[in-house]
């Protein structure tokens, strides 16, 4: 199985904090992983290692073969690594068709011309409309994007996100945050897109019934490390990670 995306020996030390530590992990094309751990495993470090926010103290990433280590997170997401963040790429104060809209354009490589392309503009409402349609937020596309509720507002973010068109998808905790009457439609956004079959997806997620559901594989980082790497059944009965962390994953979960 050819992998999308690969690390090796990946290593980050803050002063004498190792919060990665010598990860091995590999993501075969259009897989979906998700990453648990307990709270200060590492896992928003890694994710900030495979985007770029962060260098590794040693270890180097790789996407399709090739080596992205030292590649800024703006040349790794034109490579096809997206990721999502927290509501600080939208514009408070426009539409959410707009937000979509810009970002659609910002992927098409035209910011100016749009009055005078009617087409292309026409193109480009199309499809965030398309895009509103998967993140199940069409409904809401004239709100002015300050005025989402919590749970829409990270749809947005997931929406702007797959406007990039990234074959790779690092989505951290979609459910943070949110109320429990919030958490299933955001299931079914991510069901979604796993079932367009076209996208890797590695999910940071502390909700054990989700993450067992959706996932091709699941991967425990403990303490830096990675504990264990395996289909959700292999998780679920691994012995090392019930006794090192299950019982404190549900905690974190009940404490969040
Ligand atoms: N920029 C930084 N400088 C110093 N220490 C950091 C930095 N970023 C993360 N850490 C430390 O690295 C460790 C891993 O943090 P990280 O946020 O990656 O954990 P996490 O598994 O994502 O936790 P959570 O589930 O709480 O989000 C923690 O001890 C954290 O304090």
């Amino acid at each position: 199985m050819t992998s999308i995306i690969e690390t090796k020996d990946l290593t980050i030390a803050f002063g004498g904090h190792v919060a990665v530590d010598s990860v091995n992990f590999t993501v075969p094309k259009n897989h979906f992983k998700s990453i648990i751990g307990p709270n200060g495993a590492g896992k928003t470090t890694f994710f900030n290692l495979l985007s770029g926010q962060l260098s590794p103290t040693k270890g180097q990433v790789f996407l399709k073969g090739e080596e992205i280590t030292k590649l800024s997170p703006t040349v790794r997401t034109r490579k096809g690594i997206g990721r999502s963040f927290q509501i600080t790429n939208v514009f408070p104060n426009l539409t959410v068709l707009e937000n979509v809209r810009l970002a659609v354009q910002s992927r098409a490589g035209v910011r100016y011309q749009m009055l005078s392309h009617f087409k292309k503009f026409t193109q480009f409402e199309d499809k965030s409309h398309d895009i509103l349609k998967l993140v199940l937020l069409d409904n809401k596309s004239d709100a002015i994007a300050k005025n989402l509720a919590h749970g829409e507002k990270r749809k947005l973010e997931i929406a702007m996100l797959l406007a990039l068109e990234t074959e790779v998808l690092l989505l951290d905790e979609p459910t943070a945050g949110m109320s429990l009457e919030e958490v299933p439609t955001i299931l079914e956004v991510i069901k979604k897109i796993k079932a367009e079959g076209n996208r890797t997806i590695i999910l940071i997620e502390h909700k054990m019934d989700m993450i067992m559901d959706l996932s091709d594989s699941v991967m425990v980082l403990f303490n830096g490390k990675l504990l264990a790497d395996g289909t959700p059944e292999e998780i679920m009965n691994n012995e090392t990670v019930q006794s090192a962390y299950l019982g404190g994953l549900y905690n974190d979960d009940t404490a969040s």
